[in-house]
């Protein structure tokens, strides 16, 4: 299994939105088919071979935008020095690599262990469209706090979430070792279950079209469908949506993102957690996002705006984004992980 570069090309990304929602319009199946074909181009010159895109004038000027982290990690350590530094992590793309059968993407037993040994040093979530309980079972580290339905979902290690466990929506613990901490749309759960079931069977014809439900939203892939079925999945999921106003849809990568109308995202569950782990608005905290989908714009946007973080866009195409630096592939983001923990040890043995 290879991995994929579909991320949007440069300018073809509209940055305005929490998550790029699509409002609803006439026709708009139509407009979904663009964004599908624009967010999927079906083979990067990039794709495992980056030396021949530094060739590439659009590469060079991008790269030039949003350096590789790696090549100017002494300055992002800088921002750090003497800073207790909050570590945000997607999961698909980001820790485990774009695979075809989402079921499949696991996560390789090294990264598990470089995200343990950061997770034990380092304030650390990882922040997800899969639902909470999926995406624990593929990281399977009780160390980290994790946000799960694009943040509508937080749960927290024991011990360590007795700081916000009074906010609203606390549930009881989960599986004896996580807790449910946070929950922003709980009564958009039997919609979501709902439209879930709506979608698999209206979708069930179209070869390849799988429906996951992520508890507070549902995910319409097409990675599988040939690319002359994409306006039926396009259109099933229109039919949809059309009857729920209080759902609004995202583009991910090979992806429909059917999530609630609320004003909720990655991006709050950073402040969110920021704010209950007291580290938000502090000049002795160095928020560091890492994350690869256009749902991660909300959360580089939040640490661009409060010039208090550093985003760090995963992606070997150019695309315009609201993080600071770039790396290319899960492998680097492995790579600056392990540095950053070396740093780390580093810097608190020289103090
Ligand atoms: O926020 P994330 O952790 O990045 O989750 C976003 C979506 O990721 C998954 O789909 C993507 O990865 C799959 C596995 O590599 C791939 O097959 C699919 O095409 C990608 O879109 C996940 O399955 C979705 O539910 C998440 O919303």
């Amino acid at each position: 299994m290879g991995s994929y570069d579909d991320s949007p090309p440069v300018k073809e990304l509209n940055l305005n939105g929490p998550g790029f929602p699509i409002r609803l319009e006439p026709l708009r199946a139509n407009g979904w088919l663009h964004d599908m074909k624009v967010s999927s181009p079906t083979a990067s010159p990039m794709n495992n071979d980056i030396s021949g895109t530094l060739f590439n004038p659009v590469y060079r000027a991008w790269i030039k935008k949003y350096p590789s982290a790696l090549n100017v990690f002494d300055k992002i350590v800088a921002c750090g020095r003497g800073k207790k530094i909050a570590l945000f992590l997607d999961y698909d793309g980001t820790l485990s690599p774009i695979v075809d059968e989402p079921d499949n993407a696991v996560m390789s037993d090294q990264m598990r262990e470089v995200v343990r040994n950061a997770a034990i040093h380092l304030p650390t979530a990882i922040i997800s469209g899969r639902a909470v309980d999926k995406v624990f079972d593929f990281v399977k580290l009780t160390e980290l706090y994790y946000a799960g339905s694009h943040g509508m979902d937080i749960m927290g290690p024991v011990g360590k979430s007795s700081s916000v466990a009074d906010h609203r929506s606390c549930t009881n613990s989960n599986k004896g070792k996580e807790v449910k901490i946070f929950q922003a749309a709980t009564e958009f759960l039997p919609v979501i279950e709902e439209v879930f079931r709506l979608l698999v069977e209206s979708t069930k014809g179209i070869h390849g079209a799988k429906v996951e439900n992520n508890k507070f939203c549902v995910s319409v892939h097409y990675r599988n469908v040939d690319e002359k079925d994409w306006t039926l999945v396009a259109q099933c999921t229109d039919d949809i949506l059309k009857m729920y106003p209080r759902l609004q849809l995202c583009h991910g990568r090979k992806v429909l993102e059917v999530r609630p109308v609320i004003d909720w995202n990655k991006g709050k569950a950073v402040e969110f957690l920021l704010d209950s782990l007291g580290l938000a608005h502090s000049d002795s905290v160095l928020p560091i996002y890492i994350g690869d989908d256009r749902t991660d714009e909300d959360a580089f946007k939040v640490l661009r705006d409060c010039k208090q973080g550093i985003g760090i866009l995963v992606s070997s195409v150019p695309k315009e984004s609201h993080a600071l630096y770039s790396l290319v592939d899960p492998s680097e983001v492995m790579d600056f992980l392990k540095r950053l923990m070396i740093w780390k040890e580093q810097e608190a043995t020289s103090r």
